[in-house]
């Protein structure tokens, strides 16, 4: 690789590609490495670099070397060791003659690619040294864009300005299938690592952004938020000395001398509930009717039950109490009285950040009788959900199904579970695998807010398309299509194997921009789920609930901040341990999360465990019926044969729990 111009810092590189081979310099027609290499630039020796006897590249390119790069030699053999062992069977040389680069590649079509891709974003930053020019001239352009490309900037102001950016290079990462290179390209194995759940869920956890605050009228669109700040009572509850019962305010004295309720007093007044307007004081030996909630009138400090007096007279008119008989003398002062405050007192807090308003009613009852207008809560995360695949069919679409048709069950699922969640859902349809480029188009849409998202999604749900197939396109559409990183692309479970999560970073307009072209640099999350139905749903509750969890703001309380951690049980579903009434069959290598009805016994107050389908095409992951009547996620923990009957295991509850008897338990 040659530079021709050394004093401008935007790099024009020369490339050549040598291919050394037996047979391609017989017959250069037969020679597939080239091309496949020319989109990316270049590569300067190819092929002949194992340990075969006539594989002898590396001795003829090492005499050539000036200067050896084994930077370069590293970072390739690392990017080939995460697809393959026979890795440690290259022996690359690279290096500097002159002013010009050299690299050697293995022959492979495929491993050419990987080691050149491996490097190809730091080659010209190396050329440009290789031949002469200043670190500062480099810096002070050019190179800085290079640096950018290759996610390696080291730019500590980026940092502190919390824009996001890669951590690793795409040599550091497993790289997706190119669709455009042919099923005759594609992997064979998968290169992204198999993870554990407690390891993926690390990953979401550590990728998941902090909750954003917003504040918000308080109305019924507020339950089920996570308060995000204290909130302190603008209002008394009572505002006033209200009475507790229907009957009559009086003026009650602790005196010694006994009691001084007891008697026939005239009825001077009437206070209802709702009395507008200042009262009149009660005078002294006179009594006011009051109903529940009135206010006492001034002077009055206590109140007698209706229930303990009687009708001593009426007036003339025969249609009013004009005096009556207080057959008790104990009533004390204070007595049936709520003093002002002392519901709700003015300024004291009623609620807490990390404070849950429920829908049980209390929270959102605080807020509306201290006449709160405005709450500050975590805003909850809007959950887009897109169904991918050439064979899927609306599920009311009226026609029969032809050829391999399904009908798109994913959809109306998983948008199912996120609203009993009370997740605000767009459904963003199907997208088809072919043409290409469908789907880069509805996930581009969704982050946008355009199309079927009117505003933009804060996470996407996509199910289908993440294994190995040709036509398997949500990984080379993340990574290479829309500059996403995949955190993992495989998960040690059944159901649930190819779960993939990643980022995707997406530019908004920054809130109270001055500027309209002035952007925020964010990245949304995308978790990409197995195309078959049970395992699309059992994977949204295992690993999509504990992160819309953290992103709403479950686990802000200061208690939680205390002792934080991602398994806090608050986050995710819930976990208890049952007990099985059969025997339940063990996966040999994956943790299973078999679909149960766990009921609660009310004679032993224990919960039992029995599968929606042992055996057979039981568990089978296609089986959406599997989840159907499934309240829990039972863990198997891989073994060989079963979990016995009796035996007590953890289940995770994705639904409420009945009776035998089918009386709701909790
Ligand atoms: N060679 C390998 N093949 C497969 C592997 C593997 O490791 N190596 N993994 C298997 C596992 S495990 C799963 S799970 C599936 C995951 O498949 P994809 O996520 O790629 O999904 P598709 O191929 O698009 O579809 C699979 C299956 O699900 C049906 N489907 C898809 N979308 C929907 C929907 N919205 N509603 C209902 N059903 C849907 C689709 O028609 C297929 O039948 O891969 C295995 N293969
Ligand atoms: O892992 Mo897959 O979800 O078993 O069929
Ligand atoms: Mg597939």
């Amino acid at each position: 690789m040659d530079t021709t111009d050394t004093t401008d810092t935007t790099p024009r590189l020369k490339a050549a590609i040598l291919i050394v081979s037996d047979t391609a310099s017989q017959d250069p027609a037969s020679d597939k490495t080239a091309n496949a290499l020319a989109p990316l630039l270049a590569a300067e020796g190819n092929g002949g670099t194992g340990f075969a006897v006539r594989d002898n590249t590396p001795e003829a390119v090492s005499p050539l070397i000036h200067r050896h790069a084994p930077g370069l030699i590293h970072g390739m053999i690392a990017a080939s060791l995460k697809v393959t062992p026979f890795a440690m069977m290259s022996r690359p040389v690279a290096g500097v003659r002159d002013k010009s680069l050299i690299i050697t590649l293995p022959g492979s079509p495929k491993g050419a690619m990987e080691n050149l891709d491996a490097v190809v974003k730091l080659l010209p930053h190396a050329c440009l040294q290789a031949a002469g020019a200043s670190s500062r001239s480099m810096h002070a352009g050019g190179v800085k864009k290079l640096e950018a490309e290759a996610g390696i900037s080291s730019a500590p102001e980026q940092r502190e300005q919390g824009i996001p950016k890669a951590h690793t290079t795409a040599a550091d990462r497993p790289q997706s299938n190119d669709p455009s290179a042919g099923p005759n390209q594609r992997y064979r194995s998968s290169p992204y690592p198999m993870l554990s759940v407690g390891e993926a869920l690390s990953q979401i956890s550590e990728h998941t952004p902090e909750p954003t605050v917003i504040e918000v009228p308080v109305n019924l669109s507020v339950v089920g938020s996570i308060v995000a700040e204290d909130v302190y009572a603008a209002e008394a509850v009572p505002a006033y000395r209200a009475s507790i019962v229907d009957g009559y305010a009086v003026t009650a004295t602790d005196s010694p001398a006994g009691p001084s309720t007891k008697g026939v007093f005239p009825v001077a007044s009437i206070t209802h509930a709702n009395v507008g307007g200042a009262l009149e004081p009660l005078q002294p030996g006179t009594i006011a009717r009051i109903t529940t909630g009135a206010p006492l009138p001034p002077n009055a400090n206590a109140v007698v039950m209706v229930e303990d007096t009687v009708l001593a007279s009426s007036t003339p008119d025969g249609t009013e109490e004009a005096t009556v008989e207080i057959l008790t003398g104990d009533i004390r002062p204070g007595e049936n009285v709520r003093e002002p405050g002392s519901d709700v007192a003015l300024g004291s807090k009623i609620l807490s950040r990390g404070d849950v308003i429920s829908p049980v009613g209390g929270e959102v009852g605080l807020l509306a009788a201290t006449g709160t207008r405005t709450v500050k809560v975590f805003k909850k995360p809007r959950v887009g959900v897109l169904s991918t695949g050439d064979e899927l069919v609306e599920h009311d679409d009226p026609r029969t199904l032809t050829g391999g048709q399904i009908r798109d069950s994913n959809r109306p699922s998983l948008l199912s579970c996120l609203q009993s969640w009370g997740f605000p859902t767009v459904d963003l349809g199907i997208a088809r695998d072919t043409p290409v480029g469908e789907i880069e188009h509805a996930l581009r849409d969704s982050l946008r807010g355009v199309g079927r998202a009117s505003s933009s999604v804060d996470v996407i749900v996509t199910t289908g398309g993440v294994s190995m197939g040709e036509l398997d396109l949500l990984k080379p559409t993340i990574e290479r299509s829309l500059g996403g990183t995949i955190h993992f692309g495989r998960v040690s479970m059944k159901p649930g194997k190819p779960t993939t999560f990643a980022t995707i970073p997406f530019k908004e307009a920054a809130t109270g921009a001055t500027e309209s072209t002035q952007q925020e640099r964010k990245s949304k999350l995308i978790f990409s789920l197995p195309g078959n139905p049970a395992s699309a749903l059992v994977t949204l509750n295992l690993f999509v609930l504990p992160s819309l969890h953290k992103l709403s703001g479950l686990g802000e309380s200061s208690q939680a901040l205390a002792t934080k951690t991602w398994m806090a049980p608050q986050l995710g579903l819930p976990r208890v341990a049952v007990v099985l009434t059969h025997h339940f069959p063990l996966d040999p290598k994956r943790t299973e999360y078999h679909r149960a009805v766990v009921t609660g016994s009310r004679s032993d107050g224990r919960l039992y465990a029995t599968s929606t389908g042992v055996g057979g095409t039981g568990q089978r992951s296609s089986r959406v019926g599997s989840m159907a009547s499934a309240n829990a996620l039972v863990i198997l923990r891989p073994g060989r044969g079963v979990g016995i009957k009796g035996e007590i295991m953890e289940a995770l509850m994705m639904g409420p729990v009945y009776g035998s008897d089918t009386r709701l338990i909790c």
